[in-house]
């Protein structure tokens, strides 16, 4: 017999909810649904577009053969019980603009985001992929008060996938025997460490010449610009969004992948109160684990140069929405 509306609902789906339904949003929410990690909540400041998306999701359902709902909406009250939420809103960069340009465009959109989301999903790890990414996951940090291992930007895992690409189309190899590693600042001074960057284990460095490495270095660090400057009025979706899920499904999955977040430093690398990429283990409980490398003088250098540019936003942003610490 099938149950009636009065019998007790014993299952659970995990919820993701997305602020920002536009690129990267939108083809986040598709990721996750059709890898059955979780329903999904759409949320976009335009009025019947974040439901218009998910309807197109929703039809797609029966052909991709997956269980998951997603909803779409404006108002922040349909994010309840949210065990992720990620925020994507705001604007991409066009064109001949660094990330840093928007920071003054989007530092009120994220913090606006932050303070609804925290409000309507407490209990919730939040995401943040909004560029200039390290200092929005500073601002969400300050507007949520969340505890570290509540709060992370993505940006290591996509820059260490384009470096991991750029490997393996030098040595004419499949991406999925590549390992590579980029910590520091979502920005030009990133820190590509071709030291802990293998194929099948085997260091790059034996693989290649310092030259051929510092050329994909060079390229790793301009990845987003490359596709930013060809497409023109936005930047990459794709990759960042199979970027996000992968965190987004080792959170869920518990799967404590060792994985380059944006995470809360507090004295690792010998820095503090602010936000940077470094390699943490996530798990179920969020960033369950910092961990410090080893790095050289020259490597702790770059590292320390990228915190700077990354402080020097975090002023800024305190100076634009009046911050009170
Ligand atoms: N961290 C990374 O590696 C990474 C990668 C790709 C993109 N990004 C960044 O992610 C952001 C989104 O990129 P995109 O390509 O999806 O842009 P997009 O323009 O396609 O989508 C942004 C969406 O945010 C919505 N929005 C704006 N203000 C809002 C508000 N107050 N509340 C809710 N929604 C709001 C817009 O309506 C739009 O639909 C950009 O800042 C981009 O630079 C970061
Ligand atoms: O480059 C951008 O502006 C988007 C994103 O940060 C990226 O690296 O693709």
């Amino acid at each position: 017999m099938l149950s009636d509306s009065s019998s007790p609902i014993l299952c659970h789906s995990p919820r993701v909810s997305i602020i920002g339904a536009g690129r990267v949003g939108s083809t986040l929410a598709q990721r996750i649904v059709e890898k059955n990690l979780a329903d999904v909540v759409l949320l976009d400041i335009i009025p019947k577009m974040p439901q218009a998306i998910a309807l197109d999701l929703m039809e797609a359902r029966a052909l991709e053969n997956h269980t998951r709902r997603i909803i779409g909406t404006n108002d922040y009250a349909d994010i309840y019980g949210s065990e992720i939420v990620v925020i994507a809103a705001g604007f991409p960069r066009k064109a001949g603009m660094s990330r840093d340009d928007l920071l003054q465009k989007n530092a009120e959109i994220v913090r606006e985001a932050a303070t609804n989301a925290i409000t309507h999903s407490p209990q919730a790890i939040f995401i943040v992929v909004t560029n200039p990414l390290d200092v929005m996951t500073y601002l969400v940090w300050q507007a949520t008060s969340l505890s570290r291992d509540r709060i992370m930007g993505m940006a290591g895992v996509l820059d260490s996938a384009r470096f991991e690409t750029y490997i393996a189309m030098e040595l004419g190899v499949s991406p999925q025997d590549v390992s590579a590693m980029v910590l520091g600042s979502h920005g030009d001074s990133m820190l590509p460490l071709p030291r802990y960057s293998t194929v099948n284990g085997i260091p790059i460095t034996e693989l290649m010449n310092a030259e051929t490495i510092e050329r994909l270095v060079n390229r790793t660090r301009k990845g987003g610009t490359e596709i930013v400057d060809s497409i023109q009025t936005g930047g990459a979706f794709f990759a960042p969004a199979s970027a996000t899920c992968m965190m987004i499904e080792t959170i869920l999955r518990n799967h404590s992948r060792m994985l380059p977040v944006s995470a809360l430093l507090q004295g690792e690398y010998g820095l503090n109160d602010l936000f940077i990429g470094v390699p943490c283990r996530l798990g179920c409980g969020g960033i369950e684990k910092v961990i410090e490398l080893n790095l050289t003088d020259t490597e702790l250098d770059t590292l320390r140069i990228s915190a700077t540019s990354v402080r020097h936003n975090i002023d800024k942003v305190k100076d634009i929405l009046n911050f009170v610490q």
